[in-house]
């Protein structure tokens, strides 16, 4: 079974009213925001990522879907295998790291030992509030796609862990992503609809696009390359299709009025129209005013393993 398949299974189950239809990236009652997402040891992260990385990216990859409903973080919880000493020590160390980045304090969470030899699994709960929250569904037609920082380098930082050369900044955009909580407070209430990039800038623009039942245009040419991607790999379109399919980007991807312009952002985090909405449904791409077919592949999505 694929992930779309299974989540549209889930869809005929009961569903809390504040479940958005599990076509969000978070819950909202009662004024929190509820979120959750797992790490799989070779499938979010390589065994040989050092422990702390992996902290980091497991409360980071859950502040994201915060960040993506302008949230304020009340804490999170966490589910950890013990596994080697070293490795758990690892593991706090990073923990502490990036609860003191993005100050975060520790709710609670659940402690299990793993046998010996398996994949670690990692999960984190986190909990925001005072959210605009606005959702992927509210896209209207003629809206402006708009994406933070830039797309590509954490998809380039894989390459790397996996033993390509490259920098450590593009390494680094893989093992710590960084979630854009504060661009999140400033965006939050000027936009329709927003999402994090978790699983590809193609996949998540589509995602947004179907949820607010529209299709959606998007322009290779602008998606925003760095410095060091463009060293690293190239700015051709297989170096922009490339990127704009990787995922692990934690970006913000947010629909706007067509007139609206974005304020200055914290830490002068760049913003960068991308694309259009537009009356209709599905992605479409182009680059140098010539429309670009679509690849086999937009992003990640999760399936039985074969
Ligand atoms: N196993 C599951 N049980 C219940 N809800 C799920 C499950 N997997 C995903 N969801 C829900 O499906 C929606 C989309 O999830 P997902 O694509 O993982 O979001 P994100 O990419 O923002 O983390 C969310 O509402 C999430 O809570
Ligand atoms: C070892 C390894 N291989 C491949 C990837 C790429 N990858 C795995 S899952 C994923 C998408 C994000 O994970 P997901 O569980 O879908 O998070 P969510 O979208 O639910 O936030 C990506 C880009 C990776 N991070 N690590
Ligand atoms: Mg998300
Ligand atoms: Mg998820
Ligand atoms: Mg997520």
């Amino acid at each position: 079974m694929n992930e779309p398949e299974f989540l549209a299974a889930l869809r005929t189950l009961p569903l809390h009213p504040g479940a958005r239809g599990l076509r969000d990236d978070a819950a909202v009652i009662g004024g929190f925001v509820l979120t959750t997402d797992t790490l799989v040891e070779g499938v979010h992260f390589l065994a040989t990522d050092p422990a702390a990385d992996v902290a980091w990216k497991l409360v980071a990859a859950n502040l994201s879907d915060l960040a993506a409903k302008g949230a304020a973080v009340e804490g999170v919880m966490l589910n950890v295998p013990l596994s080697a000493d070293d490795w758990d020590r690892g593991f706090l160390n990073g923990l502490r790291g990036v609860l003191a980045a993005f100050a975060v304090s520790l709710i609670g969470g659940d402690t299990v030992s793993l046998p010996v030899g398996a994949a670690r699994v990692l999960s984190c709960t986190a909990i925001g509030r005072d959210a605009p929250a606005p959702s992927r569904t509210g896209a209207r037609a003629g809206d402006a796609l708009w994406v933070t920082g830039t797309i590509g380098d954490a998809g380039a930082g894989l390459a790397i862990a996996q033993g390509r050369a490259g920098p450590a900044a593009l390494l680094a955009a893989y093992r710590r992503p960084q979630p854009r909580l504060a661009a999140g407070r400033v965006i939050a209430p000027h936009v329709r609809a927003m999402a994090d990039v978790s699983d590809g800038l193609l996949i998540d623009a589509a995602r947004i696009a179907a949820a607010s039942g529209l299709a959606v245009a998007i322009d290779l040419g602008a998606v925003p390359l760095s410095a060091a991607y463009v060293r690293w790999r190239g700015e051709d379109r297989d170096d922009r299709l490339a990127a704009a399919t990787a995922g692990d980007d934690y970006e913000l991807l947010f629909a706007a009025d067509p007139d609206w312009t974005p304020p200055p952002l914290p830490d002068a985090l760049p913003v960068t129209r991308v694309g259009t909405l537009a009356a209709g449904a599905g992605l479409t791409l182009h680059h140098d005013g010539e429309p670009v077919p679509l690849p086999a592949r937009i992003g990640w999505e999760h399936g039985a393993a074969v």
